[in-house]
């Protein structure tokens, strides 16, 4: 049952490429048919030429070999390729729908099993898979022919012989079986380390600067080798289990061809079968051995893809976001929070606890409180990243989650302390935002975001290829440059979480000037410890281990939030 999901997930990619396949399969047919016939072909010839004498014939014998080959070896090469050809496809389609797939389900789940391990099941799993998708299919229908086409010829010559030489083939059926279940069980394990050496690889380029300097190498060495350990342990496995139901085979071809002889011996010498028939018999029954044993290794292998596929699956079958029908539009009033509590998972401790706050329209807001306080997640809810456990957030009175959650992003700018930069031109960054903008307005946003004095100095000013994740620029120009985009875009809201933490006071100044000027028709979320960035914001939100303790400005929390003055007293200290 479990197989017949498995086979149907799998061969539902089959579809787009089913006149391939259809071709691959006629061309394993005529494989197939040619093995059997040349099997066939030597009892008549046997017989004909050398017990009838007519020795005339015997010069046409090896070319006659020589054609049935040729064209086996023409036949089986055509299908090859094709079934190769169908089997890539198959996996590049499974590979874009994964890829399609981790970029709609929430964000909570797409993190759950590390990026490491989500790159290796889209990327590992799927290579896993193309290798035996390819060898399984043509070997399945190719040798499932062959065996069915020689099987033939050897019942049509003595059915009772061939009955007895297929003594064995129960014995095969439930071996391979066996090593099947072990096969699938080790290939996920397999691909489970493989996964976690993608995890330890990805953790450690991004911070190896910290690794160097802790001098912690012995300590995620031995990490590294554990895996590593598990992964040689997994892979020898599945060859053991692999080549298992081989050897399997090949034994049982020994018995086979022993029952044959002995029990063709027989008949032969009670005189009711012909030596010619007999050879063919015995030439059948040693020949359907090797189709079976590569049956049986397909088996294993399709065992094998179902251990990979297992974690596929797994990322298929987490929920996609969910969202309402309506289209979002700019906020009149604003956002209002109504006893909002969010936990990132059940485990943990609330982020957020009974949260009530209102976020007007073309205003400047603040969200202040210690690191930890929850500041980032509150903003995560508005463009539903997270939706909140309890409590419900409203874009003037229409709950968030009855908006189209892509209509609901569009109106969201975005800055983070760390931005995300693509390995693209700065121009391509930029645009990306608003594909038809003119370079009128890329420039006027750059200028705004103090940092188009900077492109123009580079060689090739806008058309620069920044380096993989932005790495060759400084954190503030990374910033600079994602302020840029927001000031290109000009979103309705604008987020800037720590957006400016990296730029120096004057360039910080002059930027929070341009986002002033934005603030009639903008509404403005800013969250910053620099407290000087935030003294002229209409609201101030204090924060406090996931619970807003006061809300005010500039002056009026410094008369009444004892924590706001001491935020501004340790900020001023410093
Ligand atoms: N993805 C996550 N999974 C689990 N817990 C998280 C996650 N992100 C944040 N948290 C936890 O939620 C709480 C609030 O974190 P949050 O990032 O919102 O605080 P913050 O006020 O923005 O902090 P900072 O000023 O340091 O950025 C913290 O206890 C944090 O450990």
């Amino acid at each position: 049952m479990e197989l017949l999901f498995f086979l149907k997930n799998i061969l539902h990619y089959l579809k787009p490429f089913w006149k391939k396949f259809l071709l691959a399969l006629f061309f394993a047919s005529l494989t197939s048919t040619l093995t059997g016939f040349s099997t066939w072909a030597i009892k008549p010839i046997f017989n004909y030429v050398f017990i009838e004498k007519h020795y005339e014939y015997f010069k046409w014998i090896p070319f006659f070999i020589i054609l049935i080959f040729t064209l086996m070896g023409c036949f089986s090469l055509l299908q090859a390729y094709l079934m190769k050809d169908v089997s890539t496809g198959m996996v590049n389609l499974i590979r874009l729908d994964l890829f399609k797939k981790c970029l709609s389900i929430p964000v909570e789940h797409l993190t759950k099993y590390g990026e490491g391990q989500t790159i290796s099941r889209v990327i590992n799993d799927t290579s896993q898979i193309e290798p035996i998708l390819g060898d399984n299919l043509q070997t399945f229908f190719k040798e499932t022919l062959t065996v069915f086409a020689l099987l033939g010829v050897a019942f049509y010559q003595k059915w009772d012989l061939t009955l007895v030489a297929l003594l064995t083939i129960p014995i095969i059926v439930f071996g391979a079986k066996a090593l099947g279940i072990k096969t699938r069980k080790a290939r996920k394990l397999a691909q489970s380390a493989t996964g976690e050496l993608t995890q330890k690889m990805n953790e450690i380029t991004k911070g190896i600067k910290e690794i160097k300097i802790s001098g912690s190498y012995d300590k995620l060495s031995d990490l590294f080798l554990k895996e590593l350990n598990k992964f040689y342990r997994w892979s020898l496995k599945i060859t053991k289990y692999r080549e298992g139901s081989k050897s399997l085979v090949d034994i049982m071809t020994g018995f086979g061809g022993a029952l044959v002889i002995g029990y063709g011996g027989f008949l032969i010498i009670k005189g009711s079968l012909s030596p010619g028939a007999f050879l063919s018999i015995l030439a059948s029954i040693l020949l359907i051995f090797n189709p079976l044993r590569k049956l049986a290794r397909s088996y294993t292998g399709l065992k094998e893809i179902q251990g990979a596929w297992i974690r596929i699956q797994e990322i298929f079958e987490l929920p996609e976001e969910k969202g309402g029908t309506l289209k979002a539009f700019a906020p009149s009033q604003g956002f209002l929070f109504k006893d909002v509590s969010f936990r990132y998972s059940p485990q943990l401790p609330l982020a957020l606890e009974k949260i009530n706050l209102f976020i007007p329209t073309n205003k400047i807001t603040a969200l202040v409180g210690q690191s930890g306080s929850g500041k980032t997640t509150l903003v995560s809810l508005l463009p539903r990243f997270y939706d909140p456990q309890e409590g419900d957030i409203y874009l003037d009175s229409t709950p968030l989650k009855d908006f189209d959650i892509s209509s609901l992003r569009s109106l969201f700018g975005m800055v983070l302390q760390e931005p995300f930069l693509f390995n693209l031109s700065i121009w391509d960054n930029l645009i990306m935002v608003k594909p038809s903008a003119t370079k009128e307005e890329v420039i006027e946003a750059c200028k705004l975001a103090m940092i188009h004095d900077f492109i123009e100095k580079l060689p090739q000013g806008y058309e620069t290829i920044l380096g993989k994740n932005g790495l060759s620029l400084s954190g503030g120009e990374k910033q600079r440059l994602a302020l840029a985009r927001v000031f290109l875009k000009k979103p309705p809201i604008i987020i800037l979480d720590e957006a400016t933490s990296q730029l120096d006071s004057i360039t910080e100044f002059a930027i929070h000037q341009a986002l002033e000027n934005l603030k009639d028709k903008h509404t403005i979320i800013i969250i910053a410890h620099r407290l000087s960035t935030v003294k002229k914001a209409d609201k101030i939100v204090v924060l406090d281990k996931g619970k807003i303790v006061a809300e005010g400005t500039h002056d009026e929390l410094l008369e009444k939030s004892p924590l706001y003055q001491e935020l501004y007293k340790t900020f001023h200290r410093e």
